[in-house]
């Protein structure tokens, strides 16, 4: 199963979509060429799609709704059936070109179309990157009844009302869900951040002729992870220790997970007798069991719980020079003392555990991903439906939307293992945060229907093959 988004391709804000289109024009372009490979892009598409159904396009006052009239117009003398519906005379320049050069009439939106009389197929070009303020509840309403009796929806950049920069949403809670959105040039945040991600269905980006284009965000690629070859022993592989606590099920769910993801040999420190899987050793934590210069990386927070013990445990992990994975409990014992640290350090935490440990911030996750990064001086992967992982050098990448089956408990734990695993085998931490994200939400994609956390580890390895 592919991911909704296209692997390791650039992400680019409002403002760089503007300078992007800038340098073209300045190179020789214009806004009417770009919009005539946008529209163009678009039609291919639709045209592929619709497979001889009729298509309604909705077109806005901005250049989002150029490129619509250019798409009803490549679509038209291709032979397809296209209604045009519009939302107001065109504001700009080149959408009045477009709308000119469209001989077709043009019915009033939402007019008409108010009580949801669509067609097979349903375009949206009524806002895109231009939007700056709520859509008026009629507009979206609209949109989200046309697009709901669709047999196919497409938007046109981004899903009309989703905001660009944050993926928040300017259309109340109204956003429409699509099957599909093109994204033009390039992607933008609103195509992996929540909540507007989750409305645009599978996302494909058109090519419109602006070039390579050079972005400090990217979505997350596919890793490239060597297999092992004839001079690899357990300690090549990657020596993972697991500190665990009184919940000894999520250390466990940490130390399979390192194993299935390659990692040679896992040291599990809670104690307690032997049980399977026998491969992990179980041994008693004490003050120096951190010691061994053979662990590659140290994996702490699944079930550690936030006792006197929790604390001495993190202590003496945050005092070792060992590279360390962060996560759960441990992350609400940190209070700060990551500073003055020099190993490698990820911190894995949710929302939540984010906002408590470095407060409620502004702007974009991804943003405050960069800032959290910065001021603690580790890798920071923010989870969720919309994982973001940055970098203290500002660094960042977003993980392509999985399975929302990953919405059970066990899941962080498999996480945290699996990442301990590739910083285990000297991985450096931004790329074993990224490589690790990847394999989960593959893992999770393979699988996608209902599953435990111990079944998403044991999907490890088939996702493992799928990097090579
Ligand atoms: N960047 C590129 O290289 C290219 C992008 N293309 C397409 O252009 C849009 C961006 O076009 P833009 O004209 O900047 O903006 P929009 O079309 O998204 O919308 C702006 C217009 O909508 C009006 N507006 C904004 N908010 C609202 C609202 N809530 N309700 C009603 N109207 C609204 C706004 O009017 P103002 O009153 O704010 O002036 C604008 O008229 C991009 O997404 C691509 O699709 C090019 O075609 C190719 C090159
Ligand atoms: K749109």
């Amino acid at each position: 199963m592919l991911p909704n988004v296209p692997e390791g391709a650039p992400v680019l804000t409002a403002a760089a979509m503007r300078a992007a289109e800038d340098r073209a024009i300045a190179a020789g372009s214009s806004v009417a060429a770009l919009m005539e490979c946008a529209g163009t892009g678009v039609a291919e598409w639709v045209h592929r799609l619709a497979a001889g159904s009729e298509v309604l396009i909705l077109c806005g006052p901005g250049n989002n709704g150029g490129d619509g009239y250019v798409a009803a117009r490549v679509l038209a003398s291709r032979g397809v059936p296209v209604r045009v519906a519009a939302l107001g005379e065109p504001k700009t320049a080149a959408a009045a070109q477009a709308r000119a050069a469209w001989s077709g009439p043009v019915e009033a939106f939402p007019g008409g179309l108010a009580d949801g009389d669509t067609a097979p197929i349903l375009v949206d070009a009524v806002f895109g990157t231009g939007l700056t303020r709520a859509v008026d509840d009629a507009v979206a309403d609209a949109i989200r009844l046309l697009a709901g009796r669709a047999r196919l929806s497409i938007a046109v950049d981004l899903p009309s009302g989703a905001e660009t920069d944050s993926g928040g949403d300017f259309g109340a809670g109204k956003l429409a869900n699509f099957d599909g959105t093109l994204a033009l040039g390039a992607l933008k945040p609103a195509h992996v951040l929540q909540p507007a991600a989750r409305h645009c269905g599978a996302v494909r980006v058109i090519d419109i002729g602006l070039g390579s284009l050079d972005a400090v965000l990217r979505t997350s690629p596919r890793p490239q992870i060597a297999a092992p070859g004839p001079e690899s022993h357990k300690y090549t592989r990657g020596m993972v220790a697991v500190v665990g606590g009184p919940m000894h099920g999520a250390s466990e769910l940490a130390a399979r997970a390192a194993y299935r993801a390659g990692a040679g040999y896992v040291l599990l420190l809670t104690g307690g007798l032997p049980h399977p899987p026998h491969a992990i050793v179980r041994q008693r934590w004490s003050p120096d069991a951190l010691a061994d210069d053979r662990i590659g990386a140290v994996v702490i927070g699944p079930g550690l719980g936030r006792d006197d013990r929790a604390r001495e445990k993190l202590e003496a992990a945050l005092a070792s020079d060992r590279p360390l994975v962060i996560d759960g409990d441990a992350l609400h014992l940190l209070d700060g003392r990551l500073r003055g640290r020099d190993a490698p350090t990820i911190l894995t935490p949710h929302a939540g555990e984010f906002a408590a440990l470095f407060g409620a911030g502004t702007g974009s996750k991804i943003m405050q991903a960069q800032d959290a990064a910065r001021k603690s001086g580790a890798v920071v992967v923010v989870k969720g439906a919309d994982t973001v992982i940055a970098a203290p050098g500002g660094r960042v990448q977003v993980a392509a939307p999985t399975s929302a089956w990953l919405s059970v408990a066990g899941t962080g734990d498999v996480l945290a293992g699996t990442i301990g695993a590739l910083l285990a085998q000297h991985v450096p931490p931004f790329d074993a945060a990224s490589a690790g994200i990847w394999l989960h939400g593959a893992a999770a994609r393979m699988i996608d229907r209902c599953f435990l956390a111990d079944e998403l580890a044991d999907a490890l390895p088939e996702a493992l093959e799928r990097a090579r």
